[in-house]
């Protein structure tokens, strides 16, 4: 019999689906990683919310586990690389709770700039402190919105029912949506000069990690106040103390924290910050919702094999599955690479087939692209989604198909546009099932895209190899492949190099400042 375990508070709504479908349902709740990693080896599914941490380490002991169900948005408890080379797929709900987490923030920010939590306190020690408690409106000021998704476009929505003016960075916002929402699409900075109020509603990513951070907090606005309703670590903790100490930043309502839970933190018992426990999505309807979601969709995978809302694996019937199978991860992998590397608002996207893979059934490889491209940028892409987002986000998606081949016998090319500028990257197979890299913006090259890949763009003058050798030597990192292709002699240049483990920033940066490179990233496959 088909066995699920929750290890997470879910509605009763989940246990009951689960059962009426015929799975047998395990509820344990608040178990220690090491009880978990002892019993996990007997269930088929795991359904959990943010309290349950899904390492690799525990997916190591889950022998026969072939899903894990999030009854929510963030899927960074979950170790999806870990998942997905363990076969396990990972779903979430991307919809069900984002209109009560956009109402919770809209509810912190309404606290902060009241002071209500202090107030109520106060009141009920019976010390009726009018003064004490001197706030500010929210009419006529702006709001700095940082990720204008889900939850950030309904916060947006709320906010100018109350007459904000709302201002959104968003790399992937496009001019058309930001009108649509009614808000003003601006850079960082600008976002930072201009915001009375800042509120974060992006995922938790490589990219948004230390986000708001001393320099960030330096640009603000002089008595800014910053709503987190999205994840810890996208605030400096440290840095946010020392400028709400400083009088720089007014007040701060925090939902999230670094360490959660968070039974002890730095910013605890200021006077300024206004605090819940990871109460986004604590709404009766946004857990009943998720709840029932997250169970109808692990019920349907573990009965049928249908996916939905899968962050791991492309929707493909059965008999395609096969054939596709090597193609779906290259053309994964080629998004993944333009999107790791996309820096702005992408415009389009052009893939063209060549030659034996124009024969194909090509519509899941466009999503599997699109999944890779946007992944960097939102929790909530999956290959059946993917295409939805990309037109939520107007990017235009272009297929051009032809069966003739030219210097290799099947080819898949990705062309992305963006506000900036055009990047084109092409891989094929090696022995009929290995992806393998072959060209990146132009330049020849020939490359396996592993775990650590450090891309690194220059000019073709001698001397770089060694001095990049000499960094990641005196870095203890160790290179296990080295690939190089170049326009021309002495034009520009590309290397990637296959790293054994990632490297910290810092060495990126040493190896940015080498006089002949231009750019330089640590992607991840
Ligand atoms: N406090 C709570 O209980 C809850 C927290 N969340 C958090 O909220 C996050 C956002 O949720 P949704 O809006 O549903 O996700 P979403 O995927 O719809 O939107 C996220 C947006 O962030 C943008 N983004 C990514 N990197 C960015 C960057 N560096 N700068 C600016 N924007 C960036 C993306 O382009 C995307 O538009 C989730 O990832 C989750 O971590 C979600 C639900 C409940
Ligand atoms: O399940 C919860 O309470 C947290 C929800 C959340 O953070 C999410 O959906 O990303």
């Amino acid at each position: 019999m088909v066995k699920v375990l929750i290890s997470d508070k879910l509605s009763p709504r989940a246990k009951e689906i689960f059962e009426e479908r015929g799975i047998e349902v395990d509820v344990n709740v608040g178990l220690e990683p090491a009880q978990l990693k002892e019993i996990i080896g007997q269930y088929d599914g795991l359904a959990i919310r943010s309290a349950t941490t899904v390492t690799a380490d525990l997916l190591e002991s889950a022998e026969n586990l072939k899903v894990v169900g999030r009854a929510g948005i963030g899927t960074d408890n979950v170790d999806k690389p870990a998942a997905t080379q363990r076969g396990v797929v990972v779903m979430n709900t991307p919809f069900g709770n984002s209109i009560t987490t956009a109402e919770h923030a809209v509810a912190m920010m309404m606290a902060v700039a009241r002071q209500i939590p202090q107030a109520n306190e106060s009141t009920h020690q019976g010390k009726w402190e009018k003064s004490r408690f001197m706030g500010v409106e929210l009419f006529n000021k702006t709001l700095g919105l940082i990720g204008s998704g889900n939850i950030g476009s309904i916060v947006a929505d709320r906010a100018q029912g109350l007459k904000m003016k709302v201002v959104a960075f968003d790399p992937f916002l496009s001019p058309e949506r930001a009108k649509e929402m009614g808000v003003k699409k601006v850079e960082m900075d600008e976002l930072l000069s201009l915001a009375d109020f800042i509120t974060i509603h992006t995922p938790l990513t490589d990219g948004t990690r230390n986000m708001i951070n001393k320099d960030t907090i330096a640009k603000m606005k002089d008595g800014v106040r910053i709503i987190n309703c999205a994840r810890g670590g996208i605030i400096n903790e440290a840095d946010l103390l020392e400028a709400l100490n400083a009088g720089k930043v007014a007040g701060a309502a925090l939902d999230v924290f670094e360490e959660e839970p968070a039974k002890s933190n730095p910013l605890f018992g200021n006077d300024k910050v206004v605090c819940t426990p990871h109460l986004g999505a604590a709404s009766t309807e946004a857990q009943e919702n998720v709840a029932i979601q997250v169970a109808e969709q692990m019920a349907d995978y573990l009965l049928t094999g249908a996916v939905t809302n899968a962050l791991n694996i492309p929707s493909v019937s059965a008999e395609d599955a096969p054939k596709l199978k090597p193609y779906m991860i290259l053309a994964e992998q080629l998004g993944s690479f333009a999107g790791q590397l996309t820096e702005s608002g992408i415009k389009g996207i052009r893939i063209e087939f060549e030659g034996q893979v124009a024969g194909l059934n090509t519509k899941p490889l466009v999503q599997a692209v699109l999944a890779g491209l946007l992944r960097p940028m939102t929790d909530c892409v999956n290959m059946v989604n993917a295409p939805v987002i990309a037109r939520e986000r107007s990017i235009d998606v272009a297929e051009v198909k032809n069966d003739r081949s030219s210097d290799y016998h099947t080819l898949i090319r990705l062309v992305v546009t963006t506000e900036r500028m055009e990047r084109s990257v092409s891989g094929t197979l090696f022995g009929g099932d290995k992806p393998r890299i072959v060209e990146i913006k132009g330049i020849g090259i020939e490359a396996e895209l592993t775990k650590h890949m450090l891309y690194t763009t220059n000019q073709d003058k001698p001397g770089l190899i060694g001095e990049l050798g000499t960094i990641l030597a005196k870095a203890g990192a160790n290179i296990a492949t080295f690939h190089l292709g170049r326009a021309e002699e002495g034009g520009d240049a590309l290397s990637l190099i296959q790293l054994d483990a990632p490297i910290d920033e810092a060495i990126l940066k040493e190896i940015r400042d080498l006089p002949l490179v231009s750019q330089s990233k640590l992607l991840h496959f």
